[in-house]
């Protein structure tokens, strides 16, 4: 008799606990109006609306306001979890413990930004396709088209050109089995060093596949990102 594989479910698991200091706004900027809604919802209702995703997770600080206004409790397939931390690191990994027992170490996790709301069921069903059965999981990336410069001094000054070849730009989702996730934030050293999931995995020595991405699929970090965010939504898929 063979051994009956796992098919694994896919999760969404969305860190929304940041504070945005960089988008220096009124409040979170994970609630800043983009494209007629709250940014975090542009994110939620593409994970809603692939068939491919079981459930999806979205994790706010417990000090959190705003959440119940923009993701109502009764809202089919969400289910936030008030455990973020002070790093995004920290709060995917918080939110991991939550849910240990609830899915299965073969399960996959796709975690992405809040701050991405350019995200298509397009896009997710290209990462699922692009992972395929790969043990070391994957993200969505774009390779780097412009010249790359090493900056020193205060006042920066190009010290050296940086070859562009084989240099990718991480997007999100990235994915993992829980399993693999879990164990790679958990022994990660320095959680200000890990600023994506990805490099959690590639310390433990695993080679996560590069998915081409997309730029509309751009995290929203500075004012001036909002506009261009717009517009690539206003285009449409
Ligand atoms: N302690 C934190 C920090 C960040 N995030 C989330 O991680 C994603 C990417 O982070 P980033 O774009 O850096 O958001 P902020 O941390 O809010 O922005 P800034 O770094 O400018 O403060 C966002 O969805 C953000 O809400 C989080 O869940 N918990
Ligand atoms: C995860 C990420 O979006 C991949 O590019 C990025 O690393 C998040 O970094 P941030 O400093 O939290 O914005």
């Amino acid at each position: 008799m063979t051994a009956s594989k796992h098919t694994p479910r896919y999760f969404a698991l969305l860190p929304a606990a940041g504070v945005g200091a960089r988008m220096a706004a009124d409040g979170p900027k994970q609630y800043l109006t983009v494209g007629g809604k709250p940014m975090l919802r542009h994110a939620v209702d593409a994970f809603r609306a692939s068939e491919l995703v079981s459930h999806t997770y979205v994790v706010v600080s417990a000090a959190d306001g705003q959440i119940d206004g923009v993701l109502p409790a009764d809202l089919d397939g969400v289910t936030v979890l008030r455990c973020g931390g002070a790093t995004r690191m920290d709060t995917v990994l918080n939110a991991l413990r939550e849910l240990q027992g609830v899915v299965a170490g073969g399960d996959m996790i796709m975690v992405h930004d809040a701050a991405r709301p350019g995200l298509t069921p397009a896009l997710i069903a290209r990462l699922i396709d692009g992972v395929g059965d790969d043990a070391a999981g994957g993200l969505l990336a774009l390779p780097v088209v412009d010249t790359v410069k090493r900056a020193t001094g205060a006042v920066p000054v190009a010290a050296t050109t940086v070859s562009r070849n084989g240099l990718w730009l991480a997007q999100t989702p990235q994915m993992f089995s829980y399993e693999l996730l879990l164990r790679a934030l958990g022994s990660a050293p320095d959680a200000n060093a890990i600023t994506d999931d990805a490099s959690a995995v590639e310390m433990l020595g695993l080679s996560p596949r590069l998915i081409e991405g997309h730029p509309r699929n751009l995290k929203v970090t500075l004012p001036a990102d909002i506009r261009i965010a717009e517009m690539y939504l206003a285009a449409g898929e």
